[in-house]
């Protein structure tokens, strides 16, 4: 049986939210399966907060450097997050890891999309790292979140080519458009279907076979 209302979701940006964007059109279709119930960020004055605002969707801004250490910091953005009851947390150019605290209360239900194809080129500069080292082709993973800097399960990827004269903004751009469309596809299906994860493997649906 489909679930009957629609998945609670969280988004944190950094920035231009053009991914949170995605998922704001995506949700005004109920067929789709989810709504974004708050949109939490780690800076003020970015473009991602404005477009929640506009959307009509509750906002909040923890920064780093309000708290006195970075577990403090950790557990009010999961207290934030948790306020909201969401089922499942995106980080949607979210420019901070998360910690112990964090993936301790939500860890499972915490999805991450990565401008490059993992294993591949993780960290912040994923684009320009991929377009250092030559490669032919690049893309975006969407993976559950887990300790360590881009390395959890994988959900989906999508492949863009790498052009000759590409510069790191030009490559960034169309990872974007693969990227907005690999993340609203897959959270629907997480949303409306289920996931599980084992080990290393995701599997979407409710059972586990
Ligand atoms: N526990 C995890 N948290 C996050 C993951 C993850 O895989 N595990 N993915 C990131 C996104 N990310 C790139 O994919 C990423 C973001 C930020 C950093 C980082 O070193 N950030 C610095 C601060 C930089 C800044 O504020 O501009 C930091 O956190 O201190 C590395 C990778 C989302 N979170
Ligand atoms: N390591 C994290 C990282 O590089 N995240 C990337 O930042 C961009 C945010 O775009 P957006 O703000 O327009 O959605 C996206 O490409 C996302 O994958």
């Amino acid at each position: 049986m489909p679930p009957t209302s629609p998945a609670r979701l969280v988004v944190l940006v950094s920035g231009a939210g053009t991914n949170l964007q995605a998922l704001l059109d995506a949700c005004a279709d109920p067929a789709y399966g989810a709504r974004v119930v708050a949109v939490g960020a780690d800076r003020d004055d970015i473009e991602g907060l404005e477009r929640a605002e506009r959307a009509g969707v509750p906002t909040f801004v923890k920064k780093v450097g309000q708290f006195s250490s970075r577990d403090h910091w950790d557990r009010a953005l999961a207290d934030t997050v948790a306020g909201f009851d969401p089922d499942l947390v995106v980080l949607a150019g979210f420019m901070k890891l998360v910690g112990e605290e964090f993936l301790g209360r939500f860890g499972g239900s915490v999805v991450n999309t990565h401008p490059a194809l993992s294993p591949s080129f993780p960290g912040m500069h994923g684009p320009g790292d991929a377009l250092e080292y030559g490669v032919k082709v690049t893309g975006c993973t969407l993976f559950v979140v887990d300790a360590g800097v881009d390395t959890g399960p994988i959900l989906a990827q999508s492949v863009v080519a790498v052009e000759d004269d590409d510069t790191v903004e030009a490559l960034h751009e169309r990872i974007k458009v693969a990227e907005r469309a690999m993340l609203v596809d897959t959270v629907g299906r997480m949303a409306r279907e289920g996931f599980v994860v084992d080990g290393r493997r995701v599997r979407f649906g409710r059972t586990s076979s």
